[in-house]
């Protein structure tokens, strides 16, 4: 990221550049500093133009995650540097006329950090700058807190596309949102824009920008200063034990049955149909 949108980030929020130490700098999709005073680390994707989840950006958000594990880190903050987007979801181009081993990977590869990052020890918050299709929404409800900029939307469209979603990603929306409301969203393939979100309590709270955004996250890791981070993060696996353990028990088998969804002949269609409509769209 340049000075001047560093100097901006911060110095909007009242930290200096020199509270802040950048905690890699070989990254590539990914900006990670952690605040010197209180441990809180903003990690920012910037793999443009919308963050797509390829496989760098996949690798460089699980390396990062191991590493704030072991820098015993107080907080993260998961957003992103553009405006309009948070993340733009998982690669269509990986789920286009795929080789069956290499969607296997690439799915692996992200059911791993969906699992790294939902049972990551320290507390979590999603500063959802913009629009969190898919991927995106996913990568939201694996953090304890979502703010989400005003006029986003935010979804997981699978059923829309005639694609049955893995097993965690229905218990991660139904342990978000309830089973009711996740189950009439993801069979309708629902994208909800900001204030639906809220009401179904798929986010927490509407910011006005990106800077507002940072601040309620910021004001929520707040609130754990006075927490002791080991009966917090003990507390927190509990809770979310019995997805992660699902996971572990059926992910291969439920890896195995997405892949030949994605295989069938109609839903590649559908596929193509889809990234067409994407690639020739008014945009706004
Ligand atoms: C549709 C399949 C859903 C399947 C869900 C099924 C199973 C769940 C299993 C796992 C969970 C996750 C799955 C996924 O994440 S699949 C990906 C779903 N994501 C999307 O459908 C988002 C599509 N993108 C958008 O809606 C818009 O791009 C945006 C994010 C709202 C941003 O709009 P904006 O106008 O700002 O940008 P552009 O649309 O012009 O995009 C710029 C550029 O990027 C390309 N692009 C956008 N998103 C993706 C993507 N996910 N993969 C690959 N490429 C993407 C877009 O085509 C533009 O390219 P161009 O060459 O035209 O510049």
């Amino acid at each position: 990221m340049s000075t001047y949108k560093y100097a901006t980030l911060f110095l909007a929020r009242n930290i200096s550049v020199n509270q802040t130490r950048t905690f890699f700098s070989n990254l590539k999709c990914l900006d990670v500093t952690i605040n010197r005073e209180n441990g809180v680390a903003y990690v920012l994707m910037k793999h443009p133009p919308v963050n797509t989840l390829n496989m760098q950006l996949i690798s460089e958000l699980s390396l990062t995650l191991s590493n704030l594990e072991k820098s015993k880190c107080q907080g993260m903050i998961l957003s992103s540097i553009f405006d309009k987007v948070f993340c733009s979801g998982l690669d269509l181009n990986e789920l286009l006329k795929p080789k069956p081993e290499r969607v296997k990977g690439y799915f692996s590869t992200f059911q791993e950090l969906v699992i790294q990052l939902y049972g990551s020890s320290f507390p979590t918050v999603a500063a959802m700058t913009g629009h969190s299709p898919a991927g995106g929404c996913v990568l939201g409800m694996c953090c304890e807190y979502r703010v989400m900029k005003k006029n986003s939307q935010i979804g997981i469209p699978g059923s829309r596309m005639g694609i049955a979603l893995p097993r965690y990603i229905v218990n991660l929306m139904s342990s978000t949102i309830g089973l009711r409301n996740a189950e009439l969203m993801l069979t309708k393939g629902k994208i909800l824009n900001t204030d639906e979100a809220l009401k179904v309590g798929l986010i927490d709270e509407i910011a006005n920008d990106r800077t507002d955004a940072i601040r309620k996250a910021e004001d929520f890791l707040k609130e754990y200063e006075m927490i002791a981070p080991l009966a917090r993060g003990i507390t927190k696996r509990i809770i979310r034990r019995s997805i992660i353990e699902d996971v572990k028990m059926n992910g291969a088998a439920d890896l195995e049955n997405f892949v030949s969804v994605i295989m069938l002949p109609e839903v590649q269609e559908k596929l193509d149909m889809y990234m067409y409509n994407l690639k020739n769209r008014k945009r706004d």
